[in-house]
């Protein structure tokens, strides 16, 4: 990768006796969109913070562009959207992000911008009396504002309708194709499979994943489920001639792995008319998630 706008190497974080990240590296590209995932208590949050430069590393060291966490070119050219943003609640969202603006040194189009994330009709009401959705809003207007090279959003479309988190990612895929490199710490499988580049996966403060989801798939070697649809009473012997089983009257379900998966469908088809359809799933982020995150997987 050329263009690093966030280097990670070898980061090790220990709190107490714990190692809460260890031997992490990760790259982040200008433009790029990074998933990072993990259970609870994996280590996200606190990658996010040492990026931020909020907590000292025990070894490692982290880049944002050239500059380090924590300096004031790292901190001009970061943003971050907190799970839960809060802002002064006697503020209208106008004067909020005006407020930003004056201490970023910045002439900002701040009507534009809340505009831009679905606020215009909202801009001159008082924060306190903003939903949690119209607050992550105001946040994502306030990562915008700063014209980022890097933004860390950490959960960013929890407790969104469905609409407003469709809207959220439109707006960081505009950031992203703006050359921001978007790191997006989620639980939100589905949501960052079909909205993300790259995937990272961290266990116990350990990266035991990071690649395209289509690289890990194949490195992970999930099964892609077949399921073939049988003409008239010829379920059986489509069972019986493809090792599948029968889920109901008409349909046969195969597992194949990535270098099976040919083969089976040559076979498939070469059955003729006795084979109605073919549906073909690929495994989803949720299985490789599951087999990426489990103990002992690597
Ligand atoms: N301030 C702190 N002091 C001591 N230990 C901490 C502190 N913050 C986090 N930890 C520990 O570091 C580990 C990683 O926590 P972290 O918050 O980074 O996980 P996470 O992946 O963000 O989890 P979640 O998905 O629940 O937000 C956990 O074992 C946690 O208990």
């Amino acid at each position: 990768m050329t263009d690093s706008a966030l280097t990670i190497e070898h980061v090790r974080k220990d709190r107490g006796k714990t190692t809460v990240l260890d031997d992490v590296s990760l790259r982040v590209a200008s433009g790029e969109r990074v998933a990072l995932l993990g259970h609870n208590g994996a280590g996200k949050s606190t990658l996010i913070k040492t990026i931020l430069g909020l907590t000292p590393l025990t070894d490692g060291q982290i880049r944002i562009g050239d500059a380090k966490p924590g300096s004031a070119v790292a901190r001009r050219t970061t943003a971050y959207l907190p799970e839960a943003v809060s802002f002064h609640p006697a503020l209208t969202g106008r004067e909020q992000l005006q407020l930003f603006a004056r201490l970023d040194g910045q002439k900002a189009d701040v009507p534009g911008l809340l505009d831009r994330v679905g606020l215009r009709d909202a801009m001159d009401r008082r924060i306190g009396a903003y939903s949690k959705g119209m607050r992550q809003r105001l946040g994502l207007a306030q990562v915008l504002l700063g014209n980022p090279k890097v933004a860390l959003l950490d959960e960013p479309t929890s407790g969104l309708d469905p609409i407003s988190r469709q809207d959220l990612y439109a707006i960081i895929d505009e950031l992203a194709a703006n050359g921001t490199a978007v790191l997006i710490a989620s639980h939100a499988l589905t949501e960052v499979e079909a909205q993300t580049d790259r995937i990272a996966i961290l266990r116990k403060g350990v990266k035991v994943a990071d690649d395209t989801l289509q690289n890990l798939s194949a490195q992970a070697g999930l099964p892609t489920r077949l399921r073939i649809r049988a003409s008239g009473d010829n379920a059986d012997q489509v069972a019986e001639a493809t090792g599948g089983t029968r889920i109901n009257g008409v349909a046969v379900e195969i597992l194949c792995t990535p270098d099976r998966k040919m083969d089976a469908l040559r076979r498939v088809a070469a059955m003729g008319e006795v084979i109605t359809d073919i549906e073909m799933t690929p495994p989803r982020l949720e299985d490789l998630y599951r087999h990426y995150a489990r103990e002992g997987a690597q």
